[in-house]
């Protein structure tokens, strides 16, 4: 039978996924990447479906819309990545198509990138950048990790990353989540909070949930509300978790002292009141975007997409 594979994620095509592609393309009849250079819009996901078996799909947008327009030959959704919010996983099991992710394959990646951005805003590290290419020397004070208290919300895979890191730095961690691990907290000295708590005793949150129903806005001005005066809010998760205008607000006020910010509700920012504020900190997402991480989504997705359509066992279907 003869197959036919999409993939969107355009650092699939980097040097660190020869072998991923290779092993695709001897599986697949014919593979069709991006050509577009970033996420596809539903008019242009539908415009490359026809005929397509297995979908590897970076951040494009596979809603219910697309979903029903879809082709029947599509068999499989393979997520190169942890988050699988972009895809409407209600219209994907109604048609029968699979739905994989690549758990783990990038949570060191992002993890680090959710540190550098503590340490960043902690010491304000791209204004004292900025100020030495002007030819200025403000030689600030900022603070220190050390002795500061880390309230991680969601601690998962990238969580416990992070937590493990945070306590190297000398810093108290507590974290919040329904499915807390007592045996790893227990192993690396990590308290169980519930969420006010972590909000209102942390000097910095780090942000580590899934995008769904019950975690859009969670950080919204009453929760703002309830953290320590100065508090430092990382988010690498997904942009719908803090609500954008009033985190604004708050850093505008000196409520918050910074953000560290990889994930935004509009992507790419363009216009935003974030932007032009004192320590909101951003990059482009990109927590995922190591060598390392792009390389282990790659080959996980590939392994995903053919052992579906092989119609083999694959541990990461997530709806079965
Ligand atoms: N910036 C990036 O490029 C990037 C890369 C990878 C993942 N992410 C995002 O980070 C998220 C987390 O990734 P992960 O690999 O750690 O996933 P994970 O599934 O290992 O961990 C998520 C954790 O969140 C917990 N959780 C779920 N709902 C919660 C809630 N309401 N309150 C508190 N905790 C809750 C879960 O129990 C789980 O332990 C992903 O869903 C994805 O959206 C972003
Ligand atoms: O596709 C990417 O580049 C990032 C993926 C990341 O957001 C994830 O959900 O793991």
């Amino acid at each position: 039978m003869s197959m036919k594979i999409l993939v969107t994620p355009t650092s699939f095509l980097k040097p660190e996924n020869a072998a991923a592609k290779a092993k695709l393309e001897l599986f697949a009849d014919e593979v069709v990447y991006n050509d577009l250079g970033r996420p596809l819009q539903a008019d242009e996901i539908l415009e490359r479906l026809d005929g397509v078996d297995g979908y590897v799909a970076g951040l494009d947008y596979i809603t219910a819309d697309v979903l029903e327009k879809a082709p029947a030959s599509l068999k499989v959704i393979s997520r190169y990545g942890a988050g699988v919010d972009r895809v409407d996983m209600a219209a994907a099991t109604a048609k029968g198509i699979k739905v994989t992710n690549t758990p783990g394959t990038n949570s060191v990646a992002v993890c680090e990138l959710a540190f550098a951005l503590m340490l960043c805003a902690a010491r304000n590290v791209p204004k004292l950048h900025t100020a030495v290419e002007k030819g200025e020397w403000p030689r600030s004070q900022g603070i220190e990790l050390r002795g500061k208290t880390l309230g991680i919300v969601g601690m998962g895979a990238i969580g416990k990353n992070l937590a493990i890191r945070a306590k190297a730095f000398g810093m108290t961690v507590n974290a919040y989540d329904p499915y807390f691990d007592e045996a790893f907290a227990k192993e690396n000295g990590i308290g169980r909070l519930e969420l006010d708590e972590v909000l209102t005793t942390s000097d910095f949150i780090s942000l580590h949930v899934p995008l769904n129903d019950s975690t859009r806005h969670m950080i919204d001005a009453e929760k703002i509300a309830e953290m320590k005066d100065g508090a430092i809010v990382i988010n690498t998760a997904r942009g719908g978790i803090i609500d954008e205008q009033a985190a604004a607000e708050a850093v505008k006020s000196g409520k918050l002292g910074g953000l560290g910010l990889d994930a935004f509700e509009q992507e790419p920012l363009i216009d935003s009141p974030l932007k032009g504020l004192d320590n909101v900190i951003f990059t482009p997402h990109t927590g995922a975007h190591t060598a390392e991480a792009v390389s282990g989504m790659g080959s996980m997705a590939v392994d995903n997409v053919i052992a579906v359509l092989s119609g083999k066992e694959c541990p990461h279907v997530l709806n079965k």
